[in-house]
């Protein structure tokens, strides 16, 4: 028997399952040079993710000099092209993850991705990196016509898993909204893509490495 209150454990994917920054930097910046812009370093670029890639362009546009709908129009394009070529050069799963979907696996807990990357990208990510067949439900930015911090693609991740008691690892306050509006607990992740201390994103609680996931969801109380 699990001790593990939840059915289902819910990911972000990235800068939660994945450090996907060298290949979102690589993107970015391919996308920049070709109108002369000069590149980000990769941890430069790890803000700017979280919300879709337009708007990570978007970013690192206003970071560089400003932007305005024509420039968005062209180098957006440029972006998502190299990007779907080069999807999983660098991204690596965060050190322990494995292990601790493995555990999971072991306790018989669902696993389930809910991301704003677009599915384009996410399927064939998960793919290439070996782990698609391990997510009982994987919801993208653009699954539904609304994307985190709105409830509903999170609720469809649990859904789509089978339901029951739920709770969500993220990396940014997206995540962690959005498991706030879907009435489930949250877990901030803090090797992520965070953009200040992780303590601003106010989860229920905070792991520093995969390691610490089982050890937290079978303490976890089982009444909240
Ligand atoms: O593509 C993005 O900007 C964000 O993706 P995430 O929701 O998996 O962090
Ligand atoms: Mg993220």
């Amino acid at each position: 028997m699990s001790r593990i209150p939840f059915d289902v454990v819910g990911f972000d994917l990235d800068g939660t399952l994945l450090d996907t920054s060298g290949d979102l930097a690589a993107a970015v910046n391919y996308a920049l040079a070709t109108i002369d812009r000069p590149p980000f370093a990769v941890e430069a670029i790890q803000p700017f993710v979280g919300k879709g890639a337009k708007v990570m362009l978007q970013r690192a546009l206003t970071s560089s000099g400003g932007y305005d709908d024509e420039l968005i129009a062209t180098t957006l394009p440029v972006l998502l092209d190299y990007y779907e070529q080069n999807l999983a050069i660098h991204s690596v799963p965060y050190p322990g993850l494995i292990a601790a979907m493995d555990q999971l696996d072991q306790a018989g807990v669902k696993l389930a991705i809910c991301t704003n990357k677009s599915k384009r990208f996410t399927i064939p990510l998960m793919h290439q990196i070996g782990l698609s067949d391990r997510f009982a439900s994987i919801v993208c930015g653009d699954t539904l016509h609304v994307s985190k911090p709105d409830p509903a693609p999170i609720l469809e991740m649990v859904a789509r898993a089978g339901g029951g008691r739920a709770i969500f690892l993220g990396d940014t306050i997206n995540d962690i909204a959005g498991a706030r509006n879907a009435a489930i607990p949250s877990i901030a992740v803090s090797f992520g893509f965070l953009d200040g201390p992780v303590e601003n994103l106010e989860a229920d609680a905070v792991i520093h490495h995969f390691d610490e996931l089982l050890p937290l969801l079978e303490s976890w109380p089982s009444s909240c």
